[in-house]
């Protein structure tokens, strides 16, 4: 009784008692969808709802998720909405390609994310940990920064040195500033997108967004060019992603990936796993801010661990990955998942028209009152591996599920339990008395202020 009346409920928007009518919903989704779901969304497993243009499914039902998701997922691609938040000038990318383009390339690109692989990145992602501590340790006793910031540099940095290990070539930071650019376009979804209105149709913006996609096919076709000749990958080349691309043959018929279609998965990966992690990890950063309990459980944790970096690294770090998982849970930063039905279909009792938009948002899905204690309450023991297995496998897809899941998804993991370990042993991180910290989803779901806080080393204290 005590513990819960203690518990820590991170901020959220407040959600609306009643539904929003269509114009309140156009302002809303406009300003933060997360302004959107009313009380019961969080509580009904299916919703239908009637849009002027179509019919709209927001699904909760673990049964219908796993139809939608699994079983008929090729009756449901992802809709245009998503296609272009997630995807706009990633034409030839996993992300976005679609039907035998996409069986290629994910059985093409598949072992490259396998467990062995993205283990052997331990020693890069302790690499850029390390020297973002190093350089936080520069800045003098008690500095403030913006944390959020700071780890979508990090973040930045782990992707640049797994992708090109001998690096970018040029300006980390112009190559970030552009990335930058390029999130704050397509982030938003206008009213354009909702109506349907077609892609030829100019939206905000998206003059600058070609400049920009330009800059970084400029930027990676250099560096593949430096890197081979033709397709001549040197056989001593580094043990990078990029390597792994260039000889990467599709298992079934030896098909190489074209350089076009490289070039796109290399800005795929940076731009589906730059701010996805960083915010995994301001979250969770965030969350430790305001648990003393469990700040010093992964203080310990990772004091114990960090001294014996091996590949297993992240898997020792047991305590870190659950902050991690109930981070992602509270704040998945893919907040939101779209699909349209191909055909016609049943979900449960309710038949699902051909062209009906269907809605998965694993932000409502996580803090569901019918599949959650506590849905509100930071509680990482729930992800602890004595408990974890007890939750119900479609209620929790940080990551989605079904052919389509992240293919990022153990490097992520690993990742953010590394840099999360080393920040957290290096330094005490305070969240300055006036922040404001609120969620706002974007393309990803960060703190809509960013995350201002003190930062002092640990072992000067
Ligand atoms: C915490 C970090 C991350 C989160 C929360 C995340 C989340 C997701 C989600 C939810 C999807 C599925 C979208 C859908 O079904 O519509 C997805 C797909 C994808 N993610 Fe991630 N992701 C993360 C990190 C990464 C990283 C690090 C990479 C690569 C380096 C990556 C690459 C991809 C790709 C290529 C796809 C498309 C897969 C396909 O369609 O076959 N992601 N991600």
């Amino acid at each position: 009784m005590l513990r819960r009346a203690m518990e820590y409920c991170p901020p959220v928007p407040h959600p609306p008692p009643s539904r929003l009518g269509f114009l309140e919903l156009l302002i809303r989704l406009r300003r933060n969808p997360l302004e959107c779901w009313s009380a019961d969304f969080f509580q009904q497993p299916t919703v239908k709802l009637r849009l002027p243009f179509t019919d709209v499914f927001v699904v909760h039902d673990p049964h219908a998720i796993k139809r939608v998701l699994m079983d008929n997922w090729r009756n449901y691609p992802k809709d245009t909405i998503q296609r272009r938040i997630l995807s706009s000038g990633l034409a030839d990318g996993l992300l976005s390609v679609d039907g035998e383009r996409w069986d290629v390339q994910r059985r093409t690109l598949a072992p490259i994310f396998a467990r062995r692989t993205v283990t052997s990145f331990t020693m890069p992602m302790l690499v850029a940990a390390n020297e973002l501590s190093a350089k936080w340790a520069t800045m003098g006793s008690s500095a403030t920064l913006d944390v959020a910031a700071e780890m979508t540099l990090v973040t930045l940095n782990v992707l640049a040195l797994t992708i090109f290990s001998d690096g970018i070539g040029g300006d980390l930071d112009e190559f970030r500033m552009a990335m930058n650019a390029y999130f704050s376009v397509i982030g938003r979804i206008g009213a354009l997108d909702l109506l349907g209105v077609p892609k030829f149709v100019p939206r905000p913006g998206h003059r600058r967004l070609r400049a920009t996609m330009a800059y970084f096919e400029t930027v990676i076709d250099r560096i593949v060019g430096t890197r081979c000749r033709g397709r001549a990958v040197p056989v001593d080349g580094p043990a990078d992603l990029l390597t792994l691309l260039l000889r990467s043959p599709d298992p079934s018929t030896g098909r190489q990936l074209s350089l076009s279609e490289i070039r796109s998965n290399i800005l795929t990966f940076l731009s589906a796993g730059h701010e996805t992690t960083a915010n995994t990890l301001a979250w969770s950063i965030f969350l430790l801010s305001q648990s003393p309990e469990w700040r010093s459980r992964v203080v310990a944790e990772a004091e114990r661990e960090l001294s014996n970096p091996d590949d297993d690294l992240a898997e020792r770090l047991i305590v870190t990955k659950a902050v991690i998982e109930e981070a992602l849970r509270l704040y998945p930063p893919i907040a939101a998942l779209s699909r349209t039905a191909l055909k016609a279909d049943r979900l449960g009792d309710l038949a699902v028209g051909a062209g009906s938009l269907i809605v998965i948002a694993p932000y409502v899905l996580h803090r569901h009152r019918g599949l959650w204690s506590r849905p509100d309450a930071f509680d990482p023991s729930r992800f602890l591996p004595e408990v974890r297995g007890a939750i119900p496998r479609f209620a929790y897809l940080p990551f989605g599920v079904g052919p389509r899941t992240c293919i990022g998804a153990s490097f992520a993991l690993q990742e953010a339990t590394i840099v999360l370990a080393v920040l957290m042993r290096d330094f005490e991180m305070r969240l300055l008395p006036h922040a404001d910290v609120q969620p706002l989803q974007r393309i990803t779901l960060r703190p809509a202020h960013g995350l201002p806080m003190a930062i002092s080393r640990r072992s000067a204290q």
